[in-house]
């Protein structure tokens, strides 16, 4: 599962499929994931009543939670205390539509955050979990439990389970075709030539696969 999101997303784009979840960035460089979504939905509470978290113990090792806050950044819907446990359950990473705190110790866990915006005031007697491996919308796209969520430098994708070997397949082919580029221009060949010769323009075009 080691294509880029970049490809991922041409994939998508050639596919005339969503999935790209635009405003979400990677909180520290270097960090990527990719497996199945864990969704956890967020909704405003007046008042006393809410909290963050609660629904943690019921992700499964290697998932990949994305949580959607409707792209609230006033207060938070993950911490420290959560990332560290996140990291003792083994579960791959977290993706957030909405903000987080405490980054730092994210950050010496090792554990990989992506998110709108990072803010410190808590989402406690904020915000309660609505809904946990519902389908959410993010940005447009719907994603489903269970879809296959990629993040890495660049941002997250989002592919619905049934067409993520067709999508990955295709994204490992535009990362092929890429390195083929570099190697031309590498090779002494100039740039918009290597390009013609490897189709670089329409690589995310609109097309039929079969
Ligand atoms: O209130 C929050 O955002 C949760 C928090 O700080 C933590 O998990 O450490
Ligand atoms: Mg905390």
């Amino acid at each position: 599962m080691s294509v880029s999101t970049a490809s991922l997303s041409d994939a998508l784009d050639s596919l005339g499929l969503p999935g790209s979840l635009h405003g979400i960035s990677a909180l520290r460089p270097g960090q990527r994931v990719a497996g199945p979504v864990f969704t956890v939905t967020y909704e405003p509470v007046d008042g006393t009543g809410g909290t963050v978290g609660d629904f943690l113990d019921d992700v499964p090792a290697g998932a990949v939670i994305l949580i959607d806050n409707a792209g609230r950044t006033d207060c938070t819907v993950w911490g420290g205390i959560m990332s560290q446990t996140a990291r003792e359950l083994g579960i791959a990473g977290t993706v957030i539509n909405g903000t987080c705190r405490d980054v730092a110790v994210a950050a010496s866990a090792g554990y990989p955050l992506w998110s709108v915006s990072k803010f410190m005031r808590t989402g406690k007697d904020r915000v309660r979990v609505a809904a946990v491996q519902a389908p959410v919308v993010v940005d447009g796209v719907t994603i489903a439990p269970g879809d296959i969520l990629v993040a890495d430098d660049d941002g997250a994708v989002a592919v619905p389970a049934a067409r993520w070997e067709e999508v990955r397949g295709i994204a490992q082919r535009i990362d092929d075709v890429e390195e083929a580029i570099v190697e031309a221009v590498r090779g002494g060949a100039t740039l918009a030539a290597a390009r013609a010769q490897h189709g670089y323009h329409s690589l995310q075009t609109r097309k039929d696969h079969s």
